[in-house]
């Protein structure tokens, strides 16, 4: 029984997310998703969507088995109860992969780490889902079209 967990943030889900979890999936029987905690999202702007928003929405994709939010404080605390075979990181997460796999062994976790690659495609990504609102939907657009129809 080989049990994969795979982390992010998933603010606004889009097919780069379901291509990375069905990946993760692919390498073990069984997968974790571990949902970044709201305030722990500090490397980007905080996300729109709630941290128990956002885990509802991963939790029911096909691929995942068990959803659940990280650590506030310690992101090695659900490895220990999880105890997977693999971690996989997405194509974009800032992790390095060995610095990674050391630091599982300093905590005495023997865990190999997978690079899963990048899904195509112009709005497989958050934030460019969110420019994309901002840009066709936005206050200039908004102010545009009260313009036009007066
Ligand atoms: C092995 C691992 C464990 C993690 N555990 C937690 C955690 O317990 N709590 C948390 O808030 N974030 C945790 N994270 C971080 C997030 O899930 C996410 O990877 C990070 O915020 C980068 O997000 P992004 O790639 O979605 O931008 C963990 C990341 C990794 C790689
Ligand atoms: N297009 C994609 N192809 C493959 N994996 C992806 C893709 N987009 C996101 N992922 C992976 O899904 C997980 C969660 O990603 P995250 O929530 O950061 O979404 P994102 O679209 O990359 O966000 P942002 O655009 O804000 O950086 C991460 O492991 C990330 O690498």
């Amino acid at each position: 029984m080989t049990r994969v967990v795979a982390t992010g943030t998933f603010d606004i889900l889009h097919p780069g997310h379901l291509y990375y979890l069905e990946e993760s999936r692919n390498l073990g029987d069984e997968l974790y998703v571990i949902v970044a905690r709201d305030v722990n999202v500090k490397h980007k702007p905080r996300p729109i969507l709630p941290e128990e928003q956002r885990l509802r929405m991963v939790r029911a994709l096909r691929p995942v088995d068990h959803a659940l939010l990280g650590d506030l404080d310690d992101m090695f605390r659900p490895i220990e109860e999880i105890r997977p075979d693999i971690i996989t990181l997405g194509f974009n997460q800032h992790f390095n992969e060995e610095d990674l796999r050391q630091k599982l062994r300093d905590r005495g976790l023997d865990i190999d780490v997978v690079r899963i690659p990048g899904y195509p495609g112009p709005l497989a990504s958050s934030s460019k889902i969110v420019e994309h609102i901002l840009k066709t939907r936005g206050p200039h657009r908004l102010v545009g079209r009260a313009g036009e129809g007066e």
